[in-house]
């Protein structure tokens, strides 16, 4: 398939997804732009290889300038800085915003009708300053947080149950902060609601680590945080965006009215096709859910009133 994707930021996250996309032949280039420029060379040559050893046809490149992120269909932005243990994602906010706003630039001046996907962190913020820098429709910029929020809580589901790897869907909404609502009545193993399975303190439990997930990770690796999932999540989007799949999955975009909620970025269920979001979801709350949303969204909203305040 003719397509060609850009991703900014050539760190772990980055990388990791070059070489999902490469070596499952998700498009036909890969374009790669970083500040630096020797790990970018390096890293295009290394994914490239592992290219041809899959026998895919998918091309890998160095962006040397901005411009040769021209005719990109897509383009992921991991520019920016991760977490380190001790420090929640809200201090990222202004050292990534001041990066997404040179990344936005490079983007508005070589491929303007691009689809963005954003995943620097905090990342609803980071949506927020793409689609204000950009001034890209909102169909056009979108968020990944939702569809890894989700294969966390699968992952602890399956650790409490012993079973049903590979059947189980979980759903995430809200922001992606300690402040995301995990769905445990959206949640099933093979078509069955994870409570009928699971008993309550169980169920609490799997929302908690749920929303301590990445935490844990940054907590281990003491230098970063986690990048395979994040990848391989980024890869599902673009899939069901190059090929106009019309999957749903949570993805944070800017809500205009659903949910209750205007000039608000959130994770919220979308499809996702050719022309990026192409509906948002509307899921039934509980009274319960419909608060913790609520609250979820004010944590974003306190981040993005800074950044109105301080950046724009
Ligand atoms: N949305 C999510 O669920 C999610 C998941 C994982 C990581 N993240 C976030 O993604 C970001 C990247 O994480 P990582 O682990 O890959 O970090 P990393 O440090 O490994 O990589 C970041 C890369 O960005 C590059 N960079 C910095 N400024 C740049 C610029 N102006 N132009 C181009 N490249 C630039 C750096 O040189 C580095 O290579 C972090 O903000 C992290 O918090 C989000
Ligand atoms: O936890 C982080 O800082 C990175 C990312 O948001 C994640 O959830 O893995």
């Amino acid at each position: 398939m003719n397509k060609k994707i850009g991703i900014i930021g050539a760190g772990n996250v980055g990388s990791s997804l070059a070489f999902t996309l490469a070596t499952k032949a998700v498009c036909s280039h890969i374009v790669i732009k970083d500040i630096r420029e020797n790990i970018v060379e390096a890293m295009c040559l290394d994914i490239s290889q592992a290219s041809n050893s899959a026998k895919s046809h998918t091309i890998v490149t160095a962006a040397k300038e901005a411009k040769d992120l021209k005719d990109c269909d897509v383009v992921v932005i991991t520019a920016g800085v991760p977490r380190k243990p001790g420090m929640s994602r809200n201090e990222l906010l202004l050292i990534n915003a001041n990066i997404m706003k040179s990344v936005i630039a490079d983007i508005k001046d070589n491929c303007p009708n691009t689809i963005i996907i954003v995943v620097s962190n905090p990342l609803d913020a980071m949506v927020y300053a793409a689609l204000k820098t950009s001034g890209f429709a909102s169909n056009k910029v979108i968020g990944m947080a939702g569809i890894l929020d989700s294969s966390r809580m699968s992952h602890f589901i399956y650790e409490k149950l012993g079973y049903g790897a590979g059947q189980i869907q979980s759903s995430v909404m809200g922001g992606h902060g300690d402040d995301m609502v995990p769905l445990t009545n959206y949640s099933t193993v093979a078509g069955v609601c994870i409570e009928e399975l699971l008993n309550k303190k169980d169920i609490d439990d799997i929302v908690q680590k749920t929303k301590n997930g990445g935490l844990q990770i940054v907590k281990l690796l003491e230098t970063g945080s986690a990048y395979y999932a994040p990848a391989y999540s980024t890869s599902r989007m673009i899939e069901s965006i190059l090929n106009n799949e019309k999957k749903i999955y949570p993805c944070a975009v800017l809500l205009s009215g659903e949910y209750g909620y205007t000039n608000i970025v959130a994770g919220v269920p979308v499809m996702l096709g050719i022309n990026g979001v192409e509906k948002i979801i509307k899921l039934e709350l509980n009274e319960e859910q419909k608060n913790q949303f609520d609250k979820s969204v004010l944590s974003v909203k306190e981040l993005t009133d800074v950044l109105d305040k301080e950046f724009f």
